[in-house]
C-alpha cells in the first residue's frame, strides 16, 4: 500500500524554489494504477516520489508504512523502478550478467545467482538472448531486460515511467503484456491511452497537481477534455 500525505516536490532554481508537484494526498492500493497527463505536467515527479528517487519537500510518502525519506533503502527493496530509457538501467555486457548483478545482494553464491538470473530471463522471454551482447538487443528486448533486472529483486510494486514510449507497436504490446501480467502492484506512467484504459484506477496530472482520480475511462475523458480546451 502506497500513501501520500500532503506530499509535494520542490526544486531550487536561480529564481527561487519551484514546485513541481503541489501537496498531494492519495492512497494507492489498486493492482494497476495509471498516471496520465501532458508533457511536463509532473507525472514522472509523482512516480519518482513513490520509491524515493524524489523526496517530499512537505508531507510524507509511505510504502507499507515505511517512510521514503527515512527508510529509503527498505522502500526501494519493495518498489522497483523501470525507466523510459532502458540504457539508464543496463550496465553489464550481457543480459545474464545484468540480471545477476541485480541479485548480488540477495543471492551470495555466484552459481546460484546465474541460475536464478536464467530463470528470470526465461520468464520474460529472453532465455535465448541471455549471453548475447546487450547492445545487440532490440529496444523492446532491452526494455524487457530492464524489467527482468527489477523483477529479480523481488519487489512488491513496479513503477514504470513511460516504459513503452520508445517502442513500436509490437514491442509495446509485448512489454505491456508482461507489465499487466505481473503479480505485483503496477504503477504505470504512460502517454498510451490504450494502456491507461487497462488500469483499475487512473490519475490525471496537470500543471503539478492530480486533477482527476478514478476509473480509467472517465480519467481518459478528463485528460482528452483538458487537451481539447
Ligand atoms: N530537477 C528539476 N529542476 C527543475 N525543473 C524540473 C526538474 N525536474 C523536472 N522539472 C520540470 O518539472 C516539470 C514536470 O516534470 P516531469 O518530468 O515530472 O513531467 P512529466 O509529466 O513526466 O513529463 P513528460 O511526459 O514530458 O515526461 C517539467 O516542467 C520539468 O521540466
Amino acid at each position: 500500500m502506497i500513501e501520500l500525505e500532503g506530499a509535494s516536490v520542490v526544486v531550487d532554481s536561480p529564481d527561487g524554489p519551484v514546485t513541481l508537484l503541489g501537496p498531494t494526498t492519495l492512497t494507492l492500493d489498486e493492482r494497476r494504477v495509471g498516471i496520465i497527463g501532458a508533457n511536463g505536467s509532473g507525472k514522472s515527479t509523482l512516480a519518482r516520489l513513490l520509491n524515493g528517487l524524489a523526496l517530499p519537500a512537505t508531507g510524507a510518502v509511505r510504502v507499507d508504512g515505511l517512510d521514503v525519506a527515512t527508510q529509503g533503502r527498505e522502500v526501494r527493496r519493495r518498489v522497483g523502478f523501470v525507466f523510459t530509457h532502458p540504457d539508464a538501467q543496463l550496465v553489464m555486457p550481457t543480459p545474464l550478467e545484468d540480471v545477476s548483478l541485480s541479485l548480488r545482494r540477495s543471492v551470495p553464491d555466484k552459481a546460484e545467482r546465474r541460475r536464478r538470473a536464467r530463470e528470470v530471463l526465461d520468464s520474460i522471454g529472453l532465455a535465448d538472448r541471455a549471453d548475447v551482447p546487450v547492445h545487440s538487443l532490440s529496444g523492446g528486448q532491452k526494455q524487457l531486460l530492464a524489467l527482468a533486472g527489477v523483477l529479480a529483486t523481488g519487489p512488491d510494486v513496479v513503477v514504470a515511467d513511460e516504459p513503452t514510449t520508445l517502442l513500436d507497436l509490437r514491442n509495446t504490446r509485448t512489454v505491456a503484456d508482461h507489465l499487466f501480467g505481473l503479480q505485483q502492484q503496477l504503477v504505470l506512467v504512460t502517454h498510451d491511452l490504450a494502456l491507461a484504459r487497462r488500469c483499475d484506477r487512473v490519475l490525471v496530472v496537470d500543471d503539478g497537481r492530480v486533477v482527476h482520480d478514478g476509473a480509467a475511462e472517465a480519467a481518459v475523458e478528463h485528460y482528452v477534455g483538458l487537451v481539447d480546451v
